[in-house]
């Protein structure tokens, strides 16, 4: 049976850890979908680890619509989230909800999109009109050169109350789940106990509602510089099977992430 946005709820509310992983293809998407997986993300970060670019910053509307497509046709039980890429939904609610109609169309159960409180007009905009979506806060990485490279957000009182306002301000505006990234996991704790909205942690510790990591990252495919918060599961694993499985069990038993993967 197909998981839906009211069983993360649920999973949520009882303390069963949600198990998130990105996915840019049908074959990876039926394997996760075999080995548990609850929820499969269509990221922005196929920007890096499928164009091989720095950023996330080029990837376009028609290339999440491409992989998403790709995904949806191989998952069956998962629910599949479509990051919206950089420039669709920035500039109104009208023509962010335009943009995420091709992600939809393209099977995707909700879309995802980076943003605290001056995105709240348009989670409302969309949610009210049967769009689900999820809140990204934290380290936004669209947002690299505002923020001045990949760093961790939240540090400091100031910053980490600004951080728990975003996150009231995304669930009051309809969010059905909110992505914490690359934050103290003090923060992400007070953050998942202050709103109902599951939270997702990537870097974030391990008091979140549930776990995400790249794909690419966690399967030590990706060539390039591997963030703290990254285990590879590869080790010791006899197959990719295997180690998405590993990967599934080691979030339902909490021990990842560990003390050496979490921003203290
Ligand atoms: N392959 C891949 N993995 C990712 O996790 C990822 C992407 N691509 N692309 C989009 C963003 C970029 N991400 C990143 C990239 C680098 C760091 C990083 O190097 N962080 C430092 C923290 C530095 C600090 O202490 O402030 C680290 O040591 O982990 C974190 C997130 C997360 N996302
Ligand atoms: C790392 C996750 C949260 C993401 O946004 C992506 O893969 O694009
Ligand atoms: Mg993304």
């Amino acid at each position: 049976m197909r998981i839906t946005l009211t069983t993360l709820q649920k999973m949520a509310r009882e303390g069963d850890p949600i198990t998130m992983l990105t996915c840019y293809d049908a074959s990876f998407a039926t394997l996760l979908d075999n080995a548990g997986v609850d929820t499969l993300l269509v990221g922005d970060s196929l920007g890096n680890v499928i164009k091989g670019e720095e950023t996330t910053l080029a990837v376009t509307l028609e290339e999440m619509a491409y992989h998403t497509r790709c995904v949806a046709r191989g998952a069956k039980r998962a629910l599949v989230i479509a990051d919206m890429p950089f420039g669709t939904f920035q500039v109104s609610p009208e023509k962010t909800f335009e943009n995420a109609v091709p992600l939809m169309a393209a099977g995707a159960h909700m879309v995802k999109l980076e943003g605290g409180r001056e995105m709240a007009e348009t989670v409302a905009f969309l949610t009210r009109r049967g769009v689900p979506v999820c809140g990204h806060i934290g380290l936004t990485p669209q947002s690299v050169h505002q923020l001045g490279g990949f760093k961790v957000q939240g540090r400091g009182e100031a910053q980490a109350a600004k951080l728990l306002d975003d996150a009231k301000a995304l669930e009051e505006a309809g969010a059905g789940l909110l992505v914490l990234e690359a934050v103290p996991a003090a923060l992400a704790k007070q953050v998942t106990a202050s709103i109902r909205t599951p939270t997702i942690g990537i870097g974030a510790g391990p008091d979140c509602s549930g776990q995400v990591l790249v794909l690419y990252d966690m399967l030590d495919l990706f060539p390039g510089r591997r963030p703290k918060f990254v285990r590879s599961f590869m080790r010791g694993a006899p197959s990719v099977q295997a180690a998405i499985e590993a990967f599934v069990k080691a979030v339902k038993d909490r021990t990842f992430p560990g003390p050496e993967e979490t921003f203290q």
